[in-house]
């Protein structure tokens, strides 16, 4: 295989060619927070149902304004109305259904009432304070699209529909690898040399906010014949085998040549920085084939690689175009940096003054310095063989979003 540092963005296509969606599966909508819509959803009710009063007042016709009228209904939210009596006006409140006959409410600040009758003002147009039946959503219309994360409002729309079960997108199944005989689980105390695993916890929350769902987590030992093991019993198990560590150079780098005797290496070192020795690559099964992601032990290089190729590889399993691109953001750089060869991914802070957003890079932009992840909002990507000076404009790869 030809180990010139890729382009990330070659790397990307390459990853996500040929990803097939997921099957789909029925769940109620109160266990469907997280999951993308594996078909659009058409609405079956306006909504709101019926014109209704956005204030509590008294609900007229306009023509009747500027007089003092008798009050013949009260009208509250959710009991029945009758139509309007001529030259008269209605109590209501906020979400009464419109009475037939009146086309306006006027709130009750701006009415003066003595006993059974009100004087409303001049000054009221038709349509006023209405919120008319379908201004929301209109039956028979989409009311989500395929493809869509159900996240707040879109639960709230669901319920607004009075539907109960929605068909999603089965979460893809991942199995996340530690290599190293360095690496500790936290609750066993340290040996020289050694350090807590703190990939697994942080790739175990990424994922999970991704939308995945873990069937497999083990520590490899620095071993050919167990890394090749443990491989093909999570290959056996997962749609995405997720490896850290072990991919560079060294002589106990295992995995890369695990990965080649069970299926296919399809990349290796990309022009990137964090991140460069990131493998990907495929391992068939016996239902299809499990892809294959190999990020780099240093914890930033990691958490880099699992926004840019994880997040859309899963995203492309879900069939769910937000989660496989992140959004932009143009903002001004606060710092001065140069690159060389890799295109450097540079965690910042985004912040906005008068002249809108600008960056603020994190101090140590080091591969193992993980606190430089923290604070990020956002990955400044400085492409190869530039310069940076402050004021200069970058674009941020957000990273605070819910898809
Ligand atoms: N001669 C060369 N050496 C290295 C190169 C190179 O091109 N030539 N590349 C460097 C770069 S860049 C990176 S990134 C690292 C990545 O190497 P590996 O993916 O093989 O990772 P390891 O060597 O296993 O670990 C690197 C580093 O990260 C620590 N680590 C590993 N796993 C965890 C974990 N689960 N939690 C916390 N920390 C972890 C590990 O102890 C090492 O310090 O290679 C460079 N070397
Ligand atoms: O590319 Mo490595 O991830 O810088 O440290």
């Amino acid at each position: 295989m030809d180990s010139k540092l890729k382009p990330v963005a070659e790397a990307l296509e390459a990853l996500l060619q040929g990803v097939a969606m997921l099957d789909s599966e029925r769940v109620p909508c109160d266990e469907a927070a997280g999951r993308v819509l594996a078909e659009a959803v058409m609405a079956r009710l306006d909504v709101p149902s019926f014109d209704n009063s956005a204030m509590d007042g008294y609900a007229l016709h306009h023509r009747d304004a500027g007089r003092r009228l008798p009050i013949s209904q009260r009208i509250a939210a959710g009991s029945p109305v009758q139509p309007l009596e001529d030259g008269s006006c209605a109590r209501i409140f906020t979400g009464g259904e419109i009475p037939p006959g009146a086309d306006c409410v006027v709130m009750q600040e701006r009415v003066e009432v003595t006993g059974d009758t009100a004087l409303v003002p001049a000054d009221i147009a038709a349509g006023d304070n209405i919120r008319r039946r379908g201004r929301d959503v209109a039956s028979g219309s989409t009311l989500l699209e395929a493809g869509t994360r159900l996240e707040a409002a879109a639960l709230g729309h669901l319920a607004g529909q009075g539907i109960t079960e929605v068909e999603v997108r089965r979460r893809p199944r991942v199995a996340l690898l530690s290599t190293g005989d360095e690496i500790v689980d936290p609750g066993q105390s340290l040996g020289p040399g050694q350090l807590y695993n703190s990939n697994r916890p942080m790739l175990r929350r990424l994922l999970e906010r991704f939308g995945v769902t873990l069937v497999m987590t083990a520590s490899i030992p620095d071993d050919p014949a167990a890394t090749r093991e443990v491989l093909a019993e999570a290959a056996s198990q997962a749609d995405i085998v997720v490896t850290t560590g072990g991919v560079s150079v060294g002589d106990e780098d295992h995995v890369k040549a695990a990965v080649e005797s069970l299926g296919q290496l399809d990349l290796w070192r990309l022009a990137i920085r964090p991140g460069k020795p990131l493998a990907l690559g495929r391992i068939p099964r016996r239902d299809g084939e499990t892809r294959f992601v190999g990020l780099p032990g240093n914890p930033v290089s990691s958490f880099v690689g699992a926004w840019l190729f994880l997040r859309p590889l899963v995203g492309s399993m879900l069939g769910c175009p937000a989660l496989v691109s992140l959004p932009e953001i143009p903002a001004r750089s606060n710092f001065s940096t140069h690159t060389g060869p890799r295109a450097h991914y540079m965690r910042v802070v985004l912040r906005f003054d008068e002249q809108g957003p600008y960056a603020e890079a994190f101090a140590d932009q080091n591969s193992a310095v993980l606190s430089s992840c923290i604070e990020a909002d956002a990955l400044a990507v400085i492409p190869p063989e530039s310069t940076i000076s402050p004021g200069d404009r970058v674009t941020c790869l957000w990273l605070r979003s819910d898809a």
